[in-house]
């Protein structure tokens, strides 16, 4: 057999850490050793010329802790804010202290979702980090869970980390976790194999990932991780999933090459792959068989072709597509608003005027506000 080949970790430009909640606190308290042993790895890879960017999970275990809270502080939506204003503020601390021994400024950077799907908001947040790192801090992300609501959270720290390492112009992302990578079914299954490399986030792919099951501190399981690798890969970033639980997690992964790597498609422009990355659509539009077909060869969304509309969402929000079988097709900017494209719905574009009252604009999605799914 080939041995697969491990990301290069020193030949990135500019790379992006995540590091999960089970690594970082084990029965509350921080795993103070380890973190030393991670901290001096990145110095490391810093001095070889490689900009560093760390997404670290941690604020509600630690909080939790802090406070007594029952269920790791993520009884309530109210708990785990409260867990991770308290949490938040040592896990800073670890970091400045940490990166702080090999002179490494840390700095703390707390973000919503919303501050990554607006985008003007996003290339706000893409300037700050672009800044930092030239001033030559390591900016320390982590999604800023006391203000952040159920339906406006990520929630997980791996599709925030493909977010960040694209609003970064990042090349690469390491996942650290506390399995080996993507198994074909639940590792802890007999006969579970883990992948070495994958060519494409597929539906398979995903089929893999056992939603019901974390490593019981954090939030997203594999699927978050592999919805992290779909993002990465569309936005040209390699992405690779490997264990963090030893000391020193980056030299042994270098030095053993266990993982999970993500090639990336590197075709999207960076507009398009940002579209890609956005995870909140405001509605759903149903289209017919032929507008589905056409689609698929890279046409514009016309009105002739919707079938049905959910949700109530303004002209420029985006929109999830589906086709006739429920089947997700992608998603894209919408020209019209709700109350309109039901108006429309179904006509030609030579009836839409006289439906409207103005002269409709040419598609409902233009091809070059879309991406496929
Ligand atoms: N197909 C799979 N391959 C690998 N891990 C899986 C798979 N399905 C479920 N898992 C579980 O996902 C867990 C990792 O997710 P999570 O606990 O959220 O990690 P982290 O806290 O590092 O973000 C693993 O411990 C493993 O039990
Ligand atoms: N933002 C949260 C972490 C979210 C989360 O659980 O992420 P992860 O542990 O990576 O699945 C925190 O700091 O506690």
């Amino acid at each position: 057999m080939v041995r697969a080949v491990p990301l290069d970790l020193t030949a990135s430009r500019r790379l992006v850490v995540k590091v999960g909640s089970a690594l970082l606190v084990e029965n509350g308290a921080p795993r103070a050793d380890w973190l030393a042993t991670l901290a001096h790895d990145l110095a490391a890879l810093r001095s070889g010329g490689t900009e560093i960017i760390v997404v670290s999970s941690g604020a509600i275990a630690l909080g939790a802790a802090k406070l007594g809270m029952a269920k790791g502080g993520r009884g309530s939506l109210a708990d785990a804010q409260a867990a991770a204003s308290v949490g938040q503020v040592e896990l800073a601390r670890l970091w400045a202290e940490n990166l702080g021994r090999h002179d490494v400024t840390a700095a703390q950077m707390l973000v919503t979702l919303g501050d990554l799907e607006d985008r003007r908001r996003y290339l706000n947040a893409s300037a700050t980090l672009q800044r930092l790192i030239e001033a030559g801090a390591v900016p320390v992300v982590n999604e800023n869970d006391s203000v952040a609501t159920e339906e406006i959270r990520f929630g997980d720290n791996d599709r925030l980390a493909a977010r960040v390492a694209q609003a970064a112009g990042a090349d690469a992302v390491i996942l650290l976790s506390d399995v080996d990578g993507l198994y074909d079914r639940d590792p802890r299954e007999d006969g579970a194999v883990r992948l070495e490399r994958v060519e494409g986030v597929t539906p398979e792919i995903i089929a893999m990932a056992d939603t019901s099951s974390t490593s019981g501190l954090g939030s997203g399981g594999m699927l978050a991780k592999l919805q992290a690798a779909r993002i990465a890969e569309r936005a040209g970033i390699s992405l690779v999933i490997a264990n963090g639980t030893h000391l020193s997690p980056l030299t042994r992964y270098r030095d053993t090459g266990i993982g999970t790597v993500f090639v990336p498609q590197a075709d999207a422009s960076a507009r398009k792959a940002w579209l890609a990355g956005r995870l909140a659509p405001a509605g759903v539009l149903t289209v017919d068989d032929g507008c589905a077909e056409a689609l698929a060869k890279g046409a514009s969304l016309l009105a002739a072709g919707l079938a049905e509309i959910e949700g109530e969402f303004a002209r420029g929000d985006l929109v999830a597509i589906f086709g006739p079988k429920g089947e997700r097709l992608g998603q894209g900017l919408v020209e019209y608003s709700a109350a309109e494209c039901r108006a429309i719905l179904g006509l030609r574009e030579d009836q839409q005027e006289a439906k409207l009252g103005y002269a409709p604009r040419a598609a409902v999605i233009h091809r070059d506000h879309m991406v496929q799914a």
